[in-house]
């Protein structure tokens, strides 16, 4: 990975690489009075695969909220592309995907597929947005599930939906949150399975916040811990080589990432810990 020097960088800050889609500096938020987070730093690679975990509440939502644009730090900036989040949202480069699908339950699958693209764009006819909504359910491996309505689709199924609506954007950058957190184990390892194929079949840049050790390592490139204590975070860069699979998680050096993660974890846990 090249590093801009200050040189070549012209008024281009130092920590700032070439190939950063996306660069958080210095981010504080505060809500309700409280501090949520502190100075955070965080540089997503362009193309690249990042998940964010850590304790429940040190403020992995909000990251991703600041990231869409959503959430207004209280302090520090955000470039996504060169631009403002929200600046980047409205030209469509970035897709959303929660833990609920949050599909219009009297529309079938390929129209809740192409309905942010149909509110995005007012010029597309609907027989565009039905080919762009089958393009995309085709991607999210939903191709013969078209006409079902979300009451037909099992919990999986509607998540790939919702994937398949963010991708419809093509955005440049997908910023997802717990998207596979309530699925059951199985479905949960095969949507994680999905996603890093559309991934790699796409070039996206994805920002996943999860709870899970083996889908952090299973899935990213880079995982990044934030603390309970607001203002830690800790990086572990995961080497696997990809293409991945679910054999990679048998492999010894998996194993041995899964025991580094749960220790860094632990330490996050601490509120008086060392940053
Ligand atoms: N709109 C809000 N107003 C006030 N406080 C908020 C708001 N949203 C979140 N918080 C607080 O910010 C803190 C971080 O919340 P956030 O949802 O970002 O954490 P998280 O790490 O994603 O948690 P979890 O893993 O449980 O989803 C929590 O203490 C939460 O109560």
């Amino acid at each position: 990975m090249r590093i801009e020097t200050i040189r070549a960088a012209g008024d281009r800050p130092a920590h700032i690489r070439h190939d950063d889609l996306i660069s958080a500096k210095g981010i504080s938020v505060v809500m309700a009075r409280q501090l949520i987070l502190q100075n955070i730093d965080l540089s997503v690679p362009k193309g690249s695969f990042v998940s964010l975990i850590g304790p429940s509440g040190c403020g992995k939502s909000t990251l991703l909220k600041v990231l869409a644009g959503l959430v207004q730090p209280s302090q520090g900036s955000v470039s996504i592309a060169g631009l403002a989040p929200t600046e980047a949202a409205r030209k469509r480069m970035i897709g959303l995907v929660f833990q609920d699908a949050n599909l219009l339950p009297w529309k079938n699958a390929v129209d809740n597929a192409s309905m942010l693209l149909g509110i995005a764009d007012k010029s597309l006819s609907r027989s565009d947005l039905r080919a762009r909504g089958q393009e995309m359910l085709e991607l999210v491996g939903l191709g013969d599930s078209a006409h079902k309505r979300p009451n037909e689709l099992s919990g999986g199924m509607r998540q790939r939906v919702a994937i398949a609506r963010a991708l419809a954007l093509d955005p440049a950058v997908l910023l997802m949150d717990e998207p596979f957190g309530a699925l059951d184990a199985i479905t949960r390892d095969a949507m994680g399975q999905s996603l890093l194929e559309i991934w790699q079949r796409t070039g996206k840049t994805i920002v996943l916040v999860t709870h899970s050790i083996d889908e952090a390592i299973h899935l990213s490139r880079h995982v990044h811990v934030l603390g309970i204590k607001p203002g830690r975070i800790e990086s572990l860069d995961i080497a696997l080589p990809y293409p991945r699979d679910l054999s990679v998680t048998e492999d010894p050096e998996f194993v041995r990432l899964v025991v580094q993660l749960r220790t860094m974890l632990r330490a996050s846990h601490q509120p008086g810990g060392a940053s």
